[in-house]
């Protein structure tokens, strides 16, 4: 049993590769980084270093590689692998799918009934969509139908967190990788054409849209606002954000609106919901995996955008009628970090929020307050306090 894993960086390697390694698979891994394809090829093996409190070294087995620039041998592996995964990022995904569709070519031709299933584990929201309009606009004509026959475009939800390796991290070697212990992969049971791999991190649900709000919404959302506070405050690293009790106050508090949202939308008990943010905070604070304010918090403009983590908590909260108080005050704090950009124009244009909106107006009353008081997140607590109570009203 094969599995072709395109992209050996941090989730190729830290997290999907492993995965798959351990389900049974040999695996395959794609990269057009020499360094990684030769090691790979040289050690057959690398180190996965798992930090925090249980901490230890994984050595990944069953592995080879294969240079992403050699295209008809990428076509080639393709072609025969029993599972596909991608983990390349956004971007380079789109450059890739000339060599996926080569594949599924060659694979077709011989039989179009060889089913196959490419996990996309890339932090995109309708990947599956995003891969099907482009597969089926560049396959030839003869094997558009069987597209939708034998191909399964299965989104998943990668929740481990991998920190950039510095030099001092890898310790001189260029495969070893550092990893959170969270390891499950939640994936749309919905969409596989062919058996799921039988693993117990594995984790097949349906709707599948639930893992991808939780992740989006609760773990992504709350990670920006924790690197867009701790850079207001001069942290570095998450760790040390999150240890700030007014950050993770203010952080919590946007997280559990998120989750009544989410809660309320997909009838899930929010006591579940409630454990896995206290999941999420106790991993934001693990020193060990230098993880950086700077990773976390960067292109705060695309992470403002109307369907992304902030905004879509947001609309999603109005619509469940969930007050989005500290999603508010978020936001701003998100607005107060781009420092070349009006605050106004941003707010209509990125985050496509009327300043005569309810939540806009408390939008502006908080980035007001911090630019006033950037570091008083005592003073914002109370705010929220005030605006809570004065909008709730007389509770029975
Ligand atoms: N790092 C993290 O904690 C998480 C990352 N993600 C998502 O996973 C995806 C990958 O992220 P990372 O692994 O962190 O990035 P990364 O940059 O470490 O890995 C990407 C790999 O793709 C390779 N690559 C680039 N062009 C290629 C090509 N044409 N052919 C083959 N390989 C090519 C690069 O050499 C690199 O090794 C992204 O979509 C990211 O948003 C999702 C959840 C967690
Ligand atoms: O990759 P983006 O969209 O900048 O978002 C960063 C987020 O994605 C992750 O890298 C993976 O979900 C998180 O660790 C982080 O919250």
């Amino acid at each position: 049993m094969k599995a072709v894993m395109y992209g050996a960086g941090n989730i190729g390697r830290g997290f999907i590769g492993a995965l798959l390694s351990q389900t049974g698979y040999e695996v395959v891994f794609v990269d057009v980084n020499d360094d990684v394809v030769n090691t790979i090829n040289r050690d057959k093996t690398y180190p996965q270093e798992i930090v925090g409190e249980n901490g230890k070294t994984v050595w990944i087995e069953n592995i080879r590689a294969v240079d992403g620039k050699d295209t008809s041998t990428v076509s080639d592996e393709i072609a025969s692998a029993n599972l596909l995964a991608t983990s390349v990022g956004v971007t380079v995904l789109e450059k890739i799918i000339p060599v996926i569709c080569e594949g599924l070519t060659r694979r077709w031709d011989k039989d179009p009934d060889n089913t196959l299933d490419l996990l996309i584990c890339e932090n995109l929201m309708d990947a599956n969509e995003f891969l099907y309009e482009r597969i089926k606009d560049t396959l030839p004509d003869r094997h558009k139908k069987t597209l939708d026959e034998s191909l399964g475009l299965v989104e998943t939800s990668i929740g481990r967190m991998v920190p950039v390796m510095t030099e001092a991290m890898k310790k001189g070697d260029p495969l070893r990788i550092c990893v959170e212990e969270y390891d499950y992969l939640p994936v749309d049971r919905a969409a596989f054409k062919g058996p799921i791999p039988d693993y117990e991190k594995i984790v097949p649900f349906s709707p599948f849209s639930f893992y991808l709000e939780r992740k989006l919404y609760i773990h992504n959302m709350a990670h920006a606002v924790t690197a867009f506070l701790g850079g207001i405050k001069g942290y570095t690293y998450i760790d040390e954000s999150i240890g700030d009790i007014y950050i993770r106050k203010l952080v919590e508090g946007a997280m559990i609106e998120s989750a009544m949202m989410i809660s309320k939308k997909y009838h899930v008990e929010f006591s579940e919901l409630k454990a896995h943010i206290d999941d999420l905070l106790f991993r934001f604070q693990n020193p060990d995996l230098h993880d950086t304010v700077e990773r976390v918090g960067r292109e705060p403009i695309r992470k403002l955008k109307p369907k992304d983590r902030l905004v879509g908590a947001l609309r999603g909260c109005e619509q469940e009628g969930i007050l989005p108080v500290y999603l508010s005050f978020s936001i701003a704090a998100a607005l107060y970090n781009i420092t070349d950009a009006s605050a106004h124009e941003l707010l209509n244009e990125t985050c496509q929020i009327s300043s005569d909106e309810p939540c806009g107006s408390y939008i502006m009353a908080f980035y007001e307050k911090l630019k006033n008081s950037p570091k008083d997140f005592a003073s914002i607590l109370k705010m929220i306090d005030r605006q809570y109570n004065e909008i709730r009203g007389p509770v029975i």
